[in-house]
């Protein structure tokens, strides 16, 4: 089922210019970019094709939820989100416009067949295979819905939706050509709602996060936490898995496998001891650790965790005051660095989940630096400035604006 829309269609709110769609011999379709970019860049922000809410109360977007035969299928499939959510985005596919199916029937889908052994999709798929023709019934689906094409448009959406906040999920147009690598060259994130035909879409931000040049595929990661952290093997598994393709990007080539892989061992390794005990950690081999993870952001974004922790522990004894400096602004730079990638517009935070984070993290630092050092002050007003823009989340602001000022004082008493 991959064919193109004849109508032309826009959701893009910024980067029209920027993005375009090619074919590749492996993967299908590719999203490129169409000039260069540096970290932290916009590259395209995208309105949804359609989305469903997915909580079971009050769904005034599931049109049909008041069908028996839907509530009782519903009801009988393991309390597990997933299996339920299946459900509604097979309903939900029937009551789409003509144009807005032929803008997802384009979209690539792999085959169902392997959830058939897994439960809770399975399950689900089961369940509304067995009961379709009652469903069909009851919620007088067209004669052009037949069961295998539910079970298409099914298999498009499992392989290209993403969820937005936490109610959400979604099919977007050109964010769902984009496809994986384990070293990716942007980040993305759902940066607000708008509403379209009564309907509410979430609104997605795509961001350089490496340099970019014009032409270069422009790659998320398919990885959820903590399988950022796992050995190529294990990562190639879990994408074989969930998505049915070999990962063969850079981290996973042959040749880059050893190294990748001591590095997530090194980095657990430091993981431990920092957890444990952290005299044993050596200043060069903190610094030595960093310099590594220039590339990867899930890594940088856990190490800079980690060097805060240890810069944070009070109970530890750092008879070495240039240790402690030296890790302070080790985290300084994580922290910076992950700054400037996720919050690169000044007025405009892309995820308030690192927003929160960042401004803990430049905060928490600046009660660690000596009142003589400059970047005591500036990192305070970092904080307060990406708190102010997460819209006064923080009921600090105002403390920390009286403890500027205190900082201020004792910096010009010395
Ligand atoms: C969200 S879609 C990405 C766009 C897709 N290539 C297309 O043609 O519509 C996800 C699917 O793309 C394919 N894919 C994604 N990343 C890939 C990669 N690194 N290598 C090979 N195939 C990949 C897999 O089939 C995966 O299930």
């Amino acid at each position: 089922m991959s064919s193109q829309p004849n109508q032309t269609f826009n959701n893009l709110l910024i980067g029209s210019d920027c993005i375009s769609i090619h074919s590749h011999p492996i993967k299908n379709k590719i999203l490129c970019a169409e000039k260069d970019f540096e970290p932290g860049d916009i590259i395209f922000q995208e309105i949804a094709v359609t989305a469903i809410k997915l909580s079971n109360a009050n769904n005034n977007d599931i049109h049909h939820s008041e069908s028996t035969i839907f509530s009782a299928i519903i009801e009988s499939l393991p309390i597990v989100p997933l299996a339920r959510n299946l459900i509604y985005a097979a309903i939900h596919l029937t009551s789409l416009h003509s144009s807005k199916l032929d803008l997802i029937k384009c979209q690539h889908g792999n085959p169902l067949d392997k959830y058939l052994y897994f439960a809770p999709e399975g399950q689900a798929i089961a369940a509304l295979t067995h009961y379709y023709f009652e469903i069909k019934k009851e919620l007088s689906i067209s004669d052009l819905f037949s069961c295998s094409t539910i079970l298409d448009l099914l298999a498009i959406w499992m392989t290209n939706y993403s969820t937005a906040g936490s109610q959400y999920h979604a099919i977007y147009y050109y964010w769902s050509r984009m496809n994986h690598d384990c070293k990716p060259n942007t980040h993305h994130g759902t940066t607000g709602f708008t509403t379209v035909d009564n309907q509410t879409m979430p609104i997605r931000t795509v961001r350089a996060i490496q340099k970019i040049h014009k032409g270069d595929e422009l790659t998320i990661s398919y990885l959820v936490g903590e399988t950022n952290f796992q050995s190529t093997q294990m990562r190639k598994d879990y994408l074989s898995l969930h998505y049915q393709f070999t990962c063969s990007c850079s981290r996973c080539s042959t040749e880059n496998e050893i190294i990748s892989d001591a590095l997530i061992y090194q980095y657990k390794t430091l993981e431990y001891q920092i957890h444990n005990n952290y005299q044993q950690i050596s200043l060069n081999d903190l610094l030595t650790f960093k310099s590594k993870l220039s590339l990867n952001n899930w890594l940088y974004y856990s190490i800079s965790q980690l060097i805060c922790t240890v810069a944070a522990d009070s109970s530890v004894d750092f008879d070495n005051n240039h240790y402690r400096t030296a890790v302070i602004e080790c985290a300084l730079q994580c922290v910076k660095h992950l700054r400037n990638i996720y919050l690169q517009s000044p007025d405009a935070p892309t995820n308030e989940y690192y927003s929160i984070f960042l401004a803990d993290k430049y905060e928490q630092l600046a009660d660690f630096l000596p009142p003589s050092d400059s970047q005591k002050i500036s990192s305070y007003k970092e904080a307060i400035k990406i708190r102010k823009i997460c819209q006064g989340k923080s009921k600090k602001i105002d403390n920390l604006n009286e403890e500027i000022s205190q900082v201020k004082k004792t910096a010009s008493a010395n």
